[in-house]
């Protein structure tokens, strides 16, 4: 079964991308698969360096030690084929009609999904002010905020919602219905 909807979601670090897109999956069960674009980065990166993929794919401090390489290593990557962990991620996705891509972070990311799955996509944005995100665990670090990888969508207005989940957000429930009003047709 190919997918029927593919909801993208993106943010800044610590915005709340892996929270809500994980309130999400446990609302809708084994109807939905989350897919990360950064697995195939971090697998790749833990096997070359010997790292403990677990803890890379958690939200701990450990990942952050090697973000910075992952960013350079996978952008030269990028830039021969922009979709490559697009598409690998996508490949290893289990066949369920709601896919979930929890760290969309580049235009090219909306471009491969929308040329790749034309008419299913539907974009979301969550959003978070500076301090909520640092009281997360979030602090500045040049080469990282303040490069494509954070900044690439900062400009982009097309979302098809955007999810306040800082300060002002709504409570839970509300946070999820409004996202949930994107499959309303399925
Ligand atoms: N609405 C929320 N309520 C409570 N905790 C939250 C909320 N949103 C995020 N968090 C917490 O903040 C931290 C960072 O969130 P995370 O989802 O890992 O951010 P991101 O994936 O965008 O970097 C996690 O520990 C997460 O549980
Ligand atoms: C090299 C990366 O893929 C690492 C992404 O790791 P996460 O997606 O775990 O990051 P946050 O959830 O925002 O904290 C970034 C990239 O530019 O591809």
């Amino acid at each position: 079964m190919a997918p029927r909807i593919i909801l993208l979601f993106s943010g800044k670090r610590k915005s709340g991308k892996d929270y809500l897109t994980d309130q999400l999956q446990k609302l809708l069960g084994d109807r939905c698969e989350i897919i990360k674009i950064s697995q195939p980065i971090k697998s790749h990166w833990a096997k070359e360096k010997n790292l403990n993929l677990n803890e890379m794919l958690s939200d701990s401090e450990y990942k952050e030690q090697y973000r910075l390489d992952m960013i350079t290593w996978s952008d030269e990557m990028r830039d021969q084929d922009y979709g490559c962990f697009c598409r690998e991620a996508c490949q290893n996705a289990a066949d369920r009609p709601i896919w979930i891509v929890s760290d969309i972070r580049r235009k090219t990311d909306i471009q491969w999904f929308t040329d790749t799955y034309p008419d299913l996509i539907r974009t979301i944005r969550i959003t978070a002010d500076e301090e909520t995100r640092k009281k997360r665990g979030y602090s500045f670090k040049e080469g990282v905020d303040n490069v494509v990888s954070e900044c690439d969508l900062d400009d982009y207005t097309l979302w098809d919602l955007v999810v306040e989940n800082g300060k002002g957000r709504q409570q839970l429930e509300e946070q999820l219905g409004s996202i949930l009003g994107l499959l309303s047709h399925l």
